[in-house]
């Protein structure tokens, strides 16, 4: 395990943000996630669970309230250190994957490392665990090469995985990871992504509608929606 299991990787605390042209506000009361912990939040389509994912990821900020990784406050430093700790700290599986088309299987999973040098310092051989990566993905070798147009949408998400996971990021985000799949898909998908977070001690936060992944997570947030807004409370 690379990072420190005592280590917390994600702290929200007293955040709120008000929604642009409106009344309405979301608030995290308090949300942590140590090395190796896996959360789920759940909440109605419109609750806000992308906005969340986006004041975490930095392409909205909060109004007020705490959001530390790795136990440093990104709110109190340059826009500048904030982008690299980002960069370094955290892996992303968007919803909609967002593979760059005009780029190979392998260079859409080492872009991460290009922009974030603590984290390329961490793989000895990029091209090395790229394979490795594409194999913990249960994909062929010989996809690495090809263009990422050719790929199944599966095939895509797992991609997608493996790229956020490159360099041992302290934090995975996934937004609707499992959306395209199948039960039995995803029953497997959700088993190779946490069982590569568990190995790394990456602490994962899982955006999902659907009820049944919470047998992979240690923990659920839910989104309770009321006229003032939205609040998120661990239940
Ligand atoms: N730029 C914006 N300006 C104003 N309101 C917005 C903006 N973006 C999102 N919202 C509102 O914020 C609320 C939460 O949206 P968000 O996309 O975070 O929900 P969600 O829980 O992720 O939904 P879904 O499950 O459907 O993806 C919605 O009511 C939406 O209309």
């Amino acid at each position: 395990m690379i990072h420190n299991p005592s280590q917390t990787q994600l702290t929200i605390a007293g955040l709120s943000y008000r929604w642009p042209g409106g009344e309405r506000t979301l608030t995290v009361p308090q949300l942590t996630l140590r090395a190796g912990e896996r959360a789920m939040l759940r909440g109605a389509s419109g609750s806000g669970k992308s906005t969340l994912l986006n004041l975490i990821s930095g392409v909205l900020s909060p109004d007020a309230g705490e959001l530390a990784l790795l136990g440093q406050p990104l709110q109190q430093m340059s826009a500048a250190k904030r982008d690299q700790l980002r960069a370094d700290a955290m892996g992303i599986v968007f919803q909609q994957f967002n593979l760059l088309p005009y780029l190979s299987v392998e260079q859409n999973i080492l872009l991460p490392l290009k922009f974030a040098p603590k984290r390329r310092a961490r793989v000895n051989d990029p091209k090395q665990e790229t394979a490795r990566l594409l194999q913990a993905m249960e994909l062929d070798l010989s996809l690495l090469n090809r263009s990422v147009t050719e790929l199944s949408v599966g095939q895509q998400q797992r991609v997608a995985v493996a790229r956020a996971l490159i360099g041992t990021p302290a934090l995975i985000l996934a937004d609707e990871p499992t959306s395209a799949l199948d039960p039995i898909a995803r029953d497997r998908f959700m088993a190779l992504l946490a069982s590569q977070c568990q190995a790394a001690g990456s602490a994962l936060l899982l955006v999902s509608h659907d009820p049944d992944l919470a047998k992979v997570v240690d923990s659920e947030y839910l989104l309770h929606v009321s006229d003032t807004g939205t609040e998120v409370r661990p239940c």
